[in-house]
């Protein structure tokens, strides 16, 4: 097992990272206000893991109780929310009750989401069973859920006590998410992390291939990358925005198609192309480095063109991003690959042109 600190003074929580982890009791238990928790998942993952976290729990004499939602971004909304909070006063869970999120990383969103507001706050813990939450959703506080008119809208940083990622979950998990999850991996190496995109390249097909020892390393190393931003600036003031390359027109993508359409993951690895090519078109990348982040994102089975929604569309839709500032957008863009930038100040025009060059 390998463990990472999350140092946030008062508030710091480790991430262990290792295999056999959702048996392990031992490592919860110390993160516990009370012997009480109760499990939020879904209805993919529940049938594959909900019986040995309770059962390794229960061992240790922790009163569980489990929501169950429906599967998928669809349904980050609202409604589902809502079901979490009518078990929650159902099963009269306490404001020392903790709250566990076992899944992916609407699962875990919303189930941090929940834990912020109920009864003002109640402790919660990320036990993440995708890549995307493994090396990036679980780690930082961000929780939310979408609104027809945006990724996200709706939400509150509220800090986990403590990440667990079981890396056996992965075995199960479809290879077109783990391509997704492997879109915010290359993230890490593109924004901040040159030695890491070195290796990403040499390594690529070994994460396809699902090999334990290449999977440990990069979601240590995303961890590794997420926690230190984290440190920084946990509630995005500045160098956090960073963590948001591709995103600005993923989410437009995601929202633009309807939340469940292309993944989370899908829509990132598109959005960062549009990021390059803009990048590209300021004179800070080259044709050669368009190249290598194209070709990165092929090998990991990863779309490097958004859908044709209309360039009008899509500004339409990133205007309702997160980082606007007295009405100016803010993409993250890079000076160079493995060093990225808070830009203010790309035209309408020249959004438009790198857009419209990677759509197809
Ligand atoms: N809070 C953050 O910092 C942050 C960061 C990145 C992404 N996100 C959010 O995370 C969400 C995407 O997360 P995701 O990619 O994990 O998607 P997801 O939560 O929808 O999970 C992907 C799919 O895999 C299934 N699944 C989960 N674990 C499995 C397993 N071990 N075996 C088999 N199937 C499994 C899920 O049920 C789902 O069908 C988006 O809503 C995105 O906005 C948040
Ligand atoms: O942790 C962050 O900060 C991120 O931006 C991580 C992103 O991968 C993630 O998708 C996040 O939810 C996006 O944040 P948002 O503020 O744009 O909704
Ligand atoms: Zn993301």
């Amino acid at each position: 097992m390998r463990t990472l600190n999350v140092a946030l003074g008062d508030r710091a929580y480790p991430i262990h990272i290792g295999r056999g982890l959702l048996d392990r009791a031992d490592l919860v238990l110390p993160h516990l206000k009370t012997r009480r928790v109760a499990i939020v998942t879904n209805d993919v993952v529940g049938p594959l893991y909900l019986h040995r976290l309770c059962s390794a729990l229960e061992a240790a004499g922790v009163q569980v109780s489990a929501v169950s939602l429906p599967d998928g971004e669809a349904h980050k909304d609202w409604a589902t929310l809502n079901r979490i909070f009518d078990v929650l006063l159902a099963e009269r869970c306490e404001r020392s009750t903790t709250l566990i999120a076992l899944g992916g990383g609407v699962v875990g969103d919303m189930g941090g989401f929940a834990a912020a507001c109920y009864q003002r706050g109640m402790p919660f813990i990320q036990i993440p069973t995708t890549l995307l939450a493994q090396v990036d959703s679980s780690v930082g506080g961000k929780t939310a859920i979408n609104h027809p008119l945006g990724k996200n809208m709706i939400g509150a940083f509220y800090q986990p006590r403590l990440v667990l990622a079981d890396i056996e979950t992965l075995n199960t998990l479809p290879g077109r998410e783990l391509s997704a999850g492997l879109a915010e991996v290359i993230k890490y190496g593109l924004i901040r992390d040159a030695e890491f995109l070195g290796w990403l390249e040499g390594n690529l097909e070994r994460l396809v291939a699902r090999e334990p020892d290449a999977l440990a390393h990069a979601i240590e190393r995303s961890c590794r990358n997420k926690a230190e931003v984290v440190a920084a600036d946990e509630t995005e003031r500045g160098e956090r925005a960073l963590l948001n390359l591709g995103h600005t027109f993923g989410h437009a993508i995601e929202t633009g198609l309807g939340y469940g359409e292309w993944l989370h993951g899908e829509a990132v690895a598109a959005g960062t192309m549009m990021a390059v090519e803009l990048s590209r078109r300021l004179g800070w990348l080259s044709e050669v480095d368009v190249a290598r982040v194209a070709a990165l994102f092929e090998r990991a089975g990863l779309p490097v063109y958004g859908p044709k929604l209309g360039v009008e569309r899509y500004l339409d839709l990133m205007a309702h991003d997160k980082k606007v500032e007295a009405g100016r957008l803010r993409l993250i863009l890079l000076r160079s690959l493995g060093q990225g930038v808070i830009h203010a100040d790309a035209s309408p025009a020249e959004i438009s042109k790198a857009i419209e060059a990677r759509c197809r």
